[in-house]
């Protein structure tokens, strides 16, 4: 497996910070200045006198750390705000906990710090690098040259929790506030080895002795890794599955933001960041229906016009790259 390193970076000015998002690479940035969360949250206490008694999150409960969002290894329970917070970052519980932040109407609205946590969201500054629109009317098109924010989703994770691979199709920041954060990436054309249901891989223990055995094509994948420290924030490129594992109890906070280019392409009920583009759920229905077609015929001629569909498929892909 070939191994690649992340850059760290410090003092990033806009036009760096642009110039690292074209490359397409993960790369991380250190002690940018995301306001007093970074201060203020490292204690439960502060979370107590901020945010009252009675604040319910809908969170993931898991008797294993390896959570597994293919096999649902976990429940999703609501709890009061103050109570998982407790639950989770209590190393002696045998359960594990996972909050990632969604809107007021559950899976109806697209998570934002402000609306969801205006008791706390005032503690998080967004960088001049970032250059956020704050125009809320803004078009997001063309004539806008700043970066338009999709969502701001709050991740509190229990010691050793891992979150399995998978990839999102928005560009994304993710801040390490609390705690510090395993985070493993591999390229966007290591789809083949990475054994995929969807937009997310089968592998889940990626440190178990026997991977290579039950998954050997996942020998091939690059493989990206770094720790975040808390302050480090990650840039994760659309496309690039990643996972994380919170080596202490986590906070982290990520923001999804559009690609200008890409806005009449997103699917308008995604509000995870994360569902396919409109064009590319469509390719996978016409390829569904294209399957169902030639197994009607027989085998000869099945295999036949299969594999003239997959030369097909393979010179589009072999005169883009
Ligand atoms: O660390 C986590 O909780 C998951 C992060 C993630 O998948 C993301 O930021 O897109
Ligand atoms: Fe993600």
């Amino acid at each position: 497996m070939t191994m690649n390193k992340i850059e760290v970076f410090e003092n990033l000015t806009l036009e760096k910070f642009d110039s690292l998002v074209e490359q397409d690479l993960p790369f991380i940035i250190r002690n940018a200045n995301f306001g007093d969360c970074l201060r203020n949250w490292t204690n439960n206490d502060y979370f107590e006198q901020k945010i009252s008694s009675n604040k319910p999150v809908s969170v993931h409960i898991s008797n294993s750390p390896l959570l597994d969002f293919l096999s649902k290894n976990f429940i999703y329970s609501v709890l009061d705000f103050r109570e998982f917070l407790q639950l989770c970052s209590d190393e002696s519980n045998d359960r594990y906990y996972y909050l990632r932040s969604v809107g007021n109407h559950n899976v109806k609205e697209i998570a934002n710090l402000n609306e969801q946590f205006p008791e706390i969201a005032q503690d998080v500054k967004y960088p001049e690098f970032l250059n956020f629109c704050k125009n809320n009317n803004c078009p997001a098109n063309d004539e806008c040259s700043k970066r338009h924010l999709f969502s701001s989703v709050l991740r509190i994770s229990s010691k050793n929790l891992s979150i399995w691979t998978h990839y999102d199709v928005m560009e994304n920041i993710l801040l390490q506030i609390i705690g510090r954060k395993k985070i493993i990436l591999f390229p966007p054309n290591d789809a083949p080895y990475l054994y995929l249901k969807g937009d997310k891989s089968e592998i889940i223990d990626l440190e178990a002795k026997d991977l290579l055995e039950k998954f050997p094509l996942f020998s091939n994948a690059t493989k990206y890794e770094s720790i975040l420290e808390s302050g480090d924030c990650l840039f994760i490129p659309s496309m690039w599955f990643h996972n994380t594992k919170a080596l202490e109890y986590s906070i982290g906070l990520n923001f999804f933001w559009k690609n200008p280019q890409l806005i009449s392409h997103y699917d308008h009920n995604d509000i995870y960041g994360n569902k396919d583009l409109k064009l590319a759920t469509n390719a996978y229905v016409n390829v569904d229906k294209a399957l169902q077609h030639l197994n009607k015929l027989p085998v000869k001629y099945r295999k036949f016009y299969l594999s003239m569909c997959i030369s097909k498929l393979n010179r589009s892909l072999q005169s883009i790259s």
